[in-house]
């Protein structure tokens, strides 16, 4: 190849995020395979793994790291901007794709008109997280960028009772360097898990929501999944932001 030719655009984006809506969920979801290249992705586990070890908290089952810092009773305390690893490119390119051709990004109605707060995850092959949902801390739109290995996310439905139906209503696989984007009545009304199995099973263009939109179906032609050590990371705009931050940031100073 001439050593001039530019390298090809590794990412092609959508033209707007209605290109891949996932069809099969209530309004709305948006599903993008491939929004970081295998590059970036290394880029972002090597910042994750290297991130100081007073950044991680340990639970039973999977470790977590909150950016810029954690929330204070639902507040974020505005000290520090998000690092430039988490913000260049996944929040640039959000913002760069419009809703629909007559909308803006999908952020341009929330209070700061961006994520102010990522949430990173690590699950080993075995580990999940329980039907949850996130609460009112945050504006109703979760983007979460998959890293290191696929797995399903659960979407369960209260029942009349208020119990929780086990049984999931729909299965999303996220694959690595995905973009997921969840809305509307899947925060409200919803609740979202992962289960704690080493691998996916079952899976079917009949019983995955997003079938027709991943990069590798045939990957799971048998219906399985095993697991690696997943990362995810989610982007959320906080609603409260608290200028005071700055001045008690010194009392909340994380390395
Ligand atoms: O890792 C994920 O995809 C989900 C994480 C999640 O639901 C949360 O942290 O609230
Ligand atoms: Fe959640």
């Amino acid at each position: 190849m001439d050593p001039n030719t530019p390298p090809l655009p590794r990412i092609n984006l959508p033209a707007s995020l209605e290109h891949r809506r996932i069809p099969a969920l209530p309004p709305a979801a948006y599903y993008i395979a491939d929004f970081v290249s295998e590059e970036e992705e290394r880029a972002i586990l090597q910042k994750v793994e290297t991130a100081p070890k007073a950044r991680w908290r340990q639970l039973t089952h999977r470790r977590l790291q909150t950016w810029p810092s954690d929330l204070v009773k639902s507040t974020l305390l505005d000290s520090q901007p998000l690092p430039d690893w988490l913000s260049q490119p996944a929040i640039t390119r959000i913002l760069s794709i419009p809703l629909s051709d007559s909308e803006p990004h999908i952020f341009a109605s929330s209070p700061h008109g961006q994520p102010n707060h990522v949430l990173i995850n690590e699950y080993p092959p075995s580990a999940g997280i329980m039907p949850h949902k996130d609460g009112s801390a945050y504006h109703p739109t979760v983007c979460t960028v998959s890293l290191g290995s696929s797995l399903c996310l659960n979407l369960y439905k209260s029942k009349e009772d208020g119990a929780l139906d086990p049984e999931p209503v729909w299965r999303i696989l996220q694959e690595p360097r995905s973009l997921l984007i969840t809305t509307g009545e899947l925060y409200d009304e919803y609740l979202h898990g992962i289960d704690s199995i080493p691998a996916d099973v079952n899976l079917s263009e009949q019983s995955i929501a997003n079938w027709g939109l991943l990069r590798s179906p045939s990957r799971y032609k048998d219906g399985r999944n095993e697991r690696q050590i997943r990362i995810s990371l989610t982007y959320r705009d906080v609603l409260k932001v608290s200028k005071l931050g700055s001045k008690l940031g010194a009392f909340f100073k994380r390395p």
